[in-house]
């Protein structure tokens, strides 16, 4: 990161994406002497933090995140989160309220939500142009990236490799309204300029599909100066640190990529907002229908069958939808009955422990 200009204030923070909004929101805590931090990485009841030293420096840390620790996943501290960190303590002490968060299932028995990036901006959605486009599944990515509340991104990778990536281009726009979609190539170069401004500034995260060519983007977007200045931080004032992570690193024109394991190719979880604007047009279009409530089936005076009728609306994203609907109220119903099932525990728990007594009373 070049040094800012002589006279002009700037945060070393401001790399990282804090802002005067994330000051205001931070100064209660810096009255009672904590300094503000970003999450780099979670790993079992502590995190590595980039924070500033007493003077003014960007540094990297180590603290302990027990404080902080919650019932709820929704709130456990996350990579990309801002904390208020107790530098003597070397402990977080409160994180700082979520702009974003991109949220998936966690696999465990219990169907429930786990934020696994914090504050994005972007989440760019990768998709490969050497192998078939498969709509249904950009359709399912977008709704998850709406659902975090930052703005989507589709990149059509590997544009060396398609014959047709202008066709390619304007079906991956049809699946995207609202969405700027970019054609680049790695290979080439084609296309990177164009990314790399509209992702500076702020915080991106990369999803898709497994060899979509989020690693290649990653490096292109990173550069190797920037990976170097990570493998070189190793060293802390705290000793020797040897972790070396690339879950968020600062971009070289400004901005911040984070890049965790687990993120890139997460399920749909409960984006049901997510999935009304990515099919914002048949939403839109609904509001013609004759009834409220139409399912868009086959009733009369249906606007939606109405467009697919006259091929303004492809019927393809008409069943896409509905099937996004179905999977993701299968989602949803399936998290509820999780928690109706563990009510059920706690109840015969509670049902049990008054037997016991009550056993107990009569003896
Ligand atoms: N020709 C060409 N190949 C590319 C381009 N970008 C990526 N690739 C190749 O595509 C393959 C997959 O790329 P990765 O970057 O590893 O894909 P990924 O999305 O990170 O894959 P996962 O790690 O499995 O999620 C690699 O062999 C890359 O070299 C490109 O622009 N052009
Ligand atoms: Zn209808």
């Amino acid at each position: 990161m070049s040094p800012p200009a002589p006279g002009v204030w700037s945060d070393p923070l401001s790399g990282y994406g804090w802002d005067d909004v994330w000051a205001a929101d931070f100064a209660p805590h810096a009255d009672a002497g904590l300094v503000p931090a970003r999450i780099v990485r979670v790993d079992r009841g502590r995190c590595d933090v980039v924070t500033t030293s007493s003077d003014g420096r960007v540094v990297p840390s180590h603290a302990d995140i027990s404080r902080v620790r919650v019932s709820d996943p929704m709130e456990w501290a996350c990579t990309g989160d801002w904390v208020a960190l107790d530098p003597d303590a070397l402990a977080v002490t409160a994180v700082l309220p979520r702009r974003t968060a991109m949220v998936r299932s966690t696999s465990s028995k219990r169907s429930e939500g786990q934020v696994l990036a914090a504050n994005v901006d972007h989440v760019v959605v990768a998709v490969s142009l050497a192998v078939d486009l498969d709509l249904g599944r950009l359709e399912r990515f977008l709704a998850l990236a709406w659902e975090s509340g930052a703005q989507p991104l589709v990149v059509l990778t590997k544009a060396d490799l398609a014959a047709d990536a202008s066709f390619l281009h304007a079906d991956a726009a049809a699946a995207a309204p609202g969405v700027q979609v970019v054609t680049v190539s790695a290979t080439t170069g084609e296309g990177i300029d164009v990314l790399t401004a509209l992702v500076s500034g702020g915080t991106t995260v990369l999803i898709g599909s497994s060899g979509a060519g989020k690693s290649t983007l990653a490096n292109t977007l990173l550069g190797t100066d920037v990976q170097e200045v990570n493998h070189t931080r190793a060293v802390d004032g705290k000793g020797r640190h040897t972790t070396v992570t690339r879950d968020l690193l600062p971009l070289p024109f400004g901005g911040v990529l984070i890049d965790t394991p687990g993120l890139r190719g997460v399920g749909l979880w409960d984006a049901e907002s997510g999935l009304h604007q990515v099919f914002a047009e048949i939403e839109e279009l609904a509001r013609d229908c004759r009834f409220q409530d139409c399912a868009h089936t086959a009733e009369p005076g249906c606007a939606v069958l109405d467009a697919v009728a006259t091929g303004d609306l492809p019927q393809r994203r008409l069943d896409s939808y509905r099937k996004l609907l179905r999977e993701n109220e299968w989602i949803a119903s399936r998290s509820d009955a999780r928690l109706r099932a563990e009510r059920q525990r706690q109840r015969k728990v509670i049902q049990k422990s008054v037997r016991d007594s009550g056993v107990t009373r009569r003896r």
